[in-house]
């Protein structure tokens, strides 16, 4: 299937720092991704060069088969919301509204009005007055209601609290279902959104380390607790992320193949790994090397 973003050796270099460094990877149409990585990492820039707010120093960008900058064909069908979105000084919540459903044509007024019902938006309230949560709450609201074939969206329910958080992962859970289309959240949320997200794209000093289908990955990677020897010999195949050692015991994170019945059999201990875990674990590693 034709992707709907395609990245070819992306780089984005700001004076010394080079915040992506030549990443590739394409979008499907209709997909939850997670654009995972730690402060710094090049999520926010990576995001800015696929909506053409940003120019590549080297490489190449697709969205919906064009070059995005300056492209208002294709900037339509993109919406891309982040915390620190700023509105016009005049701005009252409902004009914001508005122009999200003048710009968008996929904007549907009936879940926009459903969603401000749920956050309690105040729809008369000045932007410039709203608290950090509202002010999420409307970023989430216009992302959601937008229905853009691509949604980027740069931690915008950062300021919302755990209750608003979850209602946002309802609805968007909800309404992709109905309306699928691709979603991108780049979040340090991730034990959060790791039901919710499809697909893992995790980013480390500007370099994609991983480009993962979320439940390949859940399968992957396992903690081997057990005497040292036996973690050995069970995880000699296997590509070892960390190792601890707890007394007499080992524990080693692996990922690759440990199949349970020889754990069994050698009285070692296999756990999942969760995707936080995971994440940090190849971070991690990645850092040293
Ligand atoms: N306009 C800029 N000028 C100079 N350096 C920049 C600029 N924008 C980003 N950077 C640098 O590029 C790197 C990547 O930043 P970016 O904001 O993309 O990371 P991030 O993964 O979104 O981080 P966070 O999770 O903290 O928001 C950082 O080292 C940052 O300091």
């Amino acid at each position: 299937m034709t992707p709907v973003v395609s990245v070819q050796d992306l780089s984005k270099r700001y004076g010394a720092v080079a915040a992506v460094d030549g990443v590739s990877f394409e979008l499907r149409r209709n997909g939850i991704y997670g654009l995972l990585g730690r402060n710094g990492a090049g999520k926010t820039t990576l995001m800015q060069l696929l909506t053409g707010q940003q120019f590549a120093t080297a490489g190449t960008v697709r969205v919906l088969g064009a070059d995005p900058a300056e492209n208002e064909r294709v900037l339509r069908q993109v919406s891309f919301v982040k915390e620190s979105q700023r509105y016009p000084e005049t701005y009252k919540v409902r004009h914001v509204l508005l122009a999200g459903r003048l710009l968008f044509p996929g904007w549907d007024e009936a879940f926009a009005r459903s969603l401000v019902a749920d956050f309690e938006l105040p729809v008369s309230r000045p932007v410039k007055k709203l608290s950090r949560g509202m002010l999420s709450a409307l970023g989430v609201t216009v992302g959601l209601a937008s229905r853009a074939p691509i949604t980027f969206f740069d931690e915008p329910y950062l300021g919302l609290d755990a209750v608003a958080r979850q209602l946002f992962y309802d609805r968007l859970l909800a309404d992709y279902a109905e309306h699928p289309r691709t979603v991108v959240l780049s979040t340090h949320l991730i034990d959060e959104v790791s039901d919710l997200i499809e697909h893992v794209l995790l980013l480390e000093r500007g370099r994609l380390v991983l480009d993962e289908a979320a439940d390949s990955l859940r399968g992957q990677v396992v903690t081997v607790t057990g005497p040292a020897q036996a973690v050995d010999r069970l995880t000699a195949n296997a590509d070892e992320l960390h190792r601890e050692h707890l007394g007499p015991l080992t524990r080693a994170t692996v990922r690759g193949a440990v199949s349970a019945g020889h754990a069994r059999e050698a009285g070692v201990q296999l756990e999942p790994v969760s995707l936080q875990q995971l994440v940090v674990r190849i971070t991690a590693r990645e850092a040293v090397s």
